[in-house]
């Protein structure tokens, strides 16, 4: 048989690993979808990142992504673009279409109803809503399902989902970035970009791709950060500060600068001064009692959110470790040495004796960044 245009287009690389599920034409379909779903990085939540394309006759006749919550999902937009074409096409899609009334209708019988013929499948979606019923019911209409092409990459793309649907919590990323004998600042407390140019930019791309980033009182006083993306990226986390009794800086960039929304966390009774004038200026004060890990990422959860990225200083990061609101971690190491005893370390005390007590990474890969060394790895799963 011939190679169709599309087939033409796939490098040797994927025909390489041809083992995996799906034929190579699946596969780089599969991606182009992960591609497409990664446009709305950061601007979905609580709903998932899902890219549709529809292919006839080896052409690619539609394709669409999920812009957030709200709007209608991938495969509507992918079967709007092929119109009547869809009819005996394959859809791919990198999440089990649903087959539920939530803000929108099921996206199970828009396809049943477009006369598509195959449907290739990423992953099945974890939400109990869908959980297969979606994959059930194309397959009740006889439409060819086939599921799990690139499964491993449409569940990193979708991992603060995932985590979200099944602890009931936002997916946590601690970041830091340290010198190579481990201090994020000196011992006199003086702290500056420690890594390259590189590596900040890379920081700026995951501060888009994040609904929240959280700092400490501490890192506002001292740092007096901005949190923000770059203004090249369009989207920019909620900036969230937690400080019990309020004990910040009046003109801090947070409350001082409008490109985007500062949420401050505290405790009841914490100063009713500072609160007002936080709130002239436009800051939301909500106060949760005991100001914690654990009732922050419940609050969060509350409020949609799908990911939270810790940019505190190491005793905060302790508690959130600690607290099981930490699930990822992504570190820069920079060929940088400061000494000193008292310089202070990425992770305070976690209160752990024995070095065999130490927490393991998992899922650990590394790579250069700019001169420093981007290491990336997962704490062990809860029990759920
Ligand atoms: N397959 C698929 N494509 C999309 O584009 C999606 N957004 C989803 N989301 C699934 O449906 C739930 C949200 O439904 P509503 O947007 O409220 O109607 C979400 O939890 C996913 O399970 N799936
Ligand atoms: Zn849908």
């Amino acid at each position: 048989m011939e190679n169709s245009p599309l087939d033409a287009q796939i490098d040797s690389d994927q025909m390489l690993s041809a083992s995996f599920l799906g034929t190579p034409l699946d596969r780089a379909m599969m991606q182009r979808c992960i591609e497409l779903a990664r446009r709305a990085l950061g601007r979905t939540a609580p709903n998932p990142l899902v890219g549709a394309v529809i292919v006839k006759d080896g052409q690619i006749i539609g394709e669409g992504f999920h812009p957030g919550a709200g709007n209608p999902h991938a495969e509507v937009f992918a079967l709007r673009e092929a119109g009547d074409l869809a009819v005996g096409a394959t859809i791919y899609v990198n999440l089990e279409p649903c087959n539920h009334y939530g803000r929108t209708p099921p996206c199970s019988e828009a396809l049943v109803a477009a006369g598509v013929a195959k449907v290739v499948v990423g992953m099945v979606d974890p939400d109990p809503r869908v959980s297969g019923g979606g994959i059930a019911r194309l397959q009740q209409a006889g439409i060819e399902v086939v599921v799990g092409v690139e499964e491993e990459a449409c569940r990193q793309l979708n991992e603060a989902f995932i985590h979200r649907i099944l602890y009931q919590r936002p997916f946590g990323i601690l970041k830091y970035a340290m010198t190579l004998d481990g201090k994020i600042a000196t011992t006199t407390g003086h702290s500056a970009w420690i890594t390259s140019p590189d590596a900040r930019h890379i920081v700026h791309q995951l501060r888009a791709a994040c609904d929240a980033v959280i700092v400490g009182g501490n890192t506002v006083r001292l740092d007096n950060p901005k949190l923000t993306s770059h203004q090249t990226y369009t989207h920019n986390p909620l900036r969230v500060v937690m400080s019990r009794n309020l004990d910040l800086p009046t003109d801090a960039y947070l409350w001082e600068t409008t490109d985007a929304p500062t949420l401050v966390l505290t405790e009841a009774n914490s100063s009713p001064y500072f609160q007002q004038m936080l709130l002239k200026k436009n800051v939301e004060v909500v106060e949760l009692t005991p100001l914690t890990p654990t009732k922050v990422m419940e609050y969060l959860y509350q409020r949609n959110l799908l990911s939270v990225l810790w940019e505190c200083g190491g005793t905060l990061a302790a508690s959130a470790i600690a607290q099981a609101a930490v699930q990822k971690v992504l570190a820069f190491i920079a060929p940088k040495i400061v000494g000193g005893k008292t310089a202070p370390s990425p992770v305070g005390d976690l209160g752990l004796a024995m070095m065999t007590d130490a927490i393991t990474l998992e899922r650990v890969t590394w790579r250069p960044v700019g001169s420093d060394c981007m290491l990336e790895g997962y704490l062990p799963p809860l029990p759920r």
